[in-house]
């Protein structure tokens, strides 16, 4: 039997007033894919997690997520916005933060038993469940990241769309991060944003590149000149073959 299609946009193109930001875009995404999405700054990517969720409307083509339009698909996916796009200046507690994700099923703006017992499960999926009480700002930046997946997966979603989860993350929380997410890829098809080429070769089953058109290589085609051509020279590549030590870089 066929694999069924999540993601299927057809020439489509996307336009900020008169600025053309993606022209002819055709991708599809199977179920069960892990797929990362990457390309230069201001290449179209943020843009397009917004279009897959029906917050922009294409301008010509279309877009459909599960069959069906983004705007009716909605609940199946679960979002986590850029980390730099976020303001949690207000005190909000761990659970608070993972809650949100609930916002849209809860009724008269009331969360339910169902609503704290779902953000609880997504508070243990990402092993953050021992700081449910604990104020969102006290925490470090792996340890939010962690908490926006969970928020993200409260919905229960079967699409999960991450923008830059790795940023502002150290290498070892990073490798947490990627392990909990192909755990989660058993269950739900992913979509991930990153500069990061490097480690999420290693991790992820295909690369979306975004530069106004998008690509779509399996991983195991990533090589020099396809990075150059993506990013046309300026990716600072993060490596992940290699260790740190008091003698320098060592190389696996
Ligand atoms: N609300 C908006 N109005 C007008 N132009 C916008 C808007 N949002 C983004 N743009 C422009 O659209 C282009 C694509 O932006 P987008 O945020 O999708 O890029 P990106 O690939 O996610 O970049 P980055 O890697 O820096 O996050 C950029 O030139 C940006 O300036």
């Amino acid at each position: 039997m066929e694999t069924p299609q999540v993601v299927e946009i057809k020439n489509m193109s996307f336009a900020y007033q008169a600025r053309n930001v993606l022209k002819d875009v055709n991708l599809t995404v199977p179920q069960g894919d892990f797929a990362t999405i990457v390309g230069p700054n201001g290449g179209g990517k943020t843009t397009l997690l917004k279009l897959l969720l029906g917050l922009l409307p294409p301008s010509s083509g279309t877009i459909k997520i599960f069959g069906t339009s983004p705007a009716k698909s909605r609940v199946k996916i679960g979002y986590m916005p850029q980390y730099s796009h976020l303001d949690m200046q207000f005190p909000v507690t761990v659970m608070d933060v993972a809650l949100m994700g609930r916002l849209a099923r809860c009724k008269w703006g009331r969360y339910s038993s169902r609503d704290r017992d779902a953000a609880a499960t997504a508070l243990e999926e990402v092993k953050m469940d021992t700081f449910k009480e604990t104020h969102f700002n006290a925490l470090s930046g792996g340890q939010k990241q962690r908490v926006l997946i969970a928020r993200a997966l409260c919905s229960e979603p079967e699409l999960l769309l991450l923008d830059e989860p790795t940023s502002n993350i150290d290498q070892e929380s990073e490798k947490d991060l990627f392990n909990i997410l192909q755990r989660l890829n058993h269950r739900m098809t992913i979509l991930l944003v990153s500069h990061d080429l490097g480690f999420t070769s290693q991790v992820v089953k295909s690369v979306i590149c975004v530069n106004r058109q998008v690509v779509i290589h399996p991983t195991t085609t990533i090589d020099g000149t396809m990075i150059k051509d993506i990013y046309g020279g300026d990716l600072k590549m993060i490596r992940h073959d290699h260790r740190c030590c008091e003698m320098g870089h060592m190389h696996d």
